[in-house]
């Protein structure tokens, strides 16, 4: 049975789930020679690594670099499935509007700060709305590209809840384009996935769309 969407529906081919995308990563180096990367990468930005105010560096960087990128350590496909059944038959939009987007780029590894909209249309059963946001970390604490960051989430909740229709929009800026490179401070990049019925149903995704609003002002301030 086709659930994704109704008469006009187009099989939208999602990819299948790669080993990284279950957070399953190649053999990792030991800590000492994690931190000894950053020494060299200290050094090759000028600095001294053995002056006072460097010396816990290493040690830190190899701290932070566990919280930047612990989406690694994450099975997103888990964290949906616990699912809940007594909706009284809703079948309208869920939308997690305006979640905070924490990533990195993986061209630069420069901060990727924006929000993220998740939408779906439930067929039969729903999600804790947490988890939608739990996986939008997931794949947002890797190193990404936009475009595959916003694909990534959608097609999880698309394989995973096999709801009528997923929309993921992703607006966000890049500070590889702001502090660095072209520096164009106030850019912001905007990426869609939509799938099932935000995909075939015009008037589906422009209601989605009015949900959202215009929120692009917002993330420039921050
Ligand atoms: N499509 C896409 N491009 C990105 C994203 N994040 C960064 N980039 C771009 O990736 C490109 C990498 O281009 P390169 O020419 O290989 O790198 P570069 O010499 O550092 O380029 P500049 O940033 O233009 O200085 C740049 O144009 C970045 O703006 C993203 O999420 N999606
Ligand atoms: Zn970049």
């Amino acid at each position: 049975m086709n659930r994704s969407g109704g008469e006009s529906a187009v099989n939208i081919v999602t990819p299948a789930t790669s080993r990284s995308d279950r957070g399953i990563t190649p053999e990792p180096p030991t800590r000492e020679q994690a931190e000894e990367a950053v020494r060299t990468l200290l050094r090759w930005a000028g600095d001294d690594p053995d002056r006072e105010g460097l010396r816990d560096t290493p040690s830190r960087v190899a701290r932070s670099f566990k919280e930047f990128f612990v989406g690694y350590a994450v099975d997103p496909f888990a964290l949906l499935e616990r699912t809940f059944e007594e909706t009284d038959g809703y079948d309208e939009i869920v939308l997690l509007r305006d979640i905070r987007l924490e990533s990195t780029c993986e061209h630069h590894m420069a901060p990727i700060i924006g929000r993220a909209h998740v939408a779906y249309l439930p067929y039969r059963r729903v999600v804790g709305i947490s988890k939608l946001a739990r996986v939008v970390d997931a794949y947002a604490k890797r190193l990404q590209i936009q475009e595959k960051l916003t694909a990534q989430i959608a097609n999880t909740i698309h394989e995973v809840l096999e709801p009528r229709g997923v929309a993921v929009v992703i607006e966000a800026a890049h500070q590889c384009m702001t502090t660095r490179g072209v520096h164009k401070p106030g850019v912001t990049m905007v990426t869609s996935r939509m799938l099932g019925a935000f995909r075939d149903n015009a008037a589906t995704r422009r209601e989605l769309l009015a949900m959202i609003g215009n929120r692009g002002a917002t993330i420039q301030s921050e």
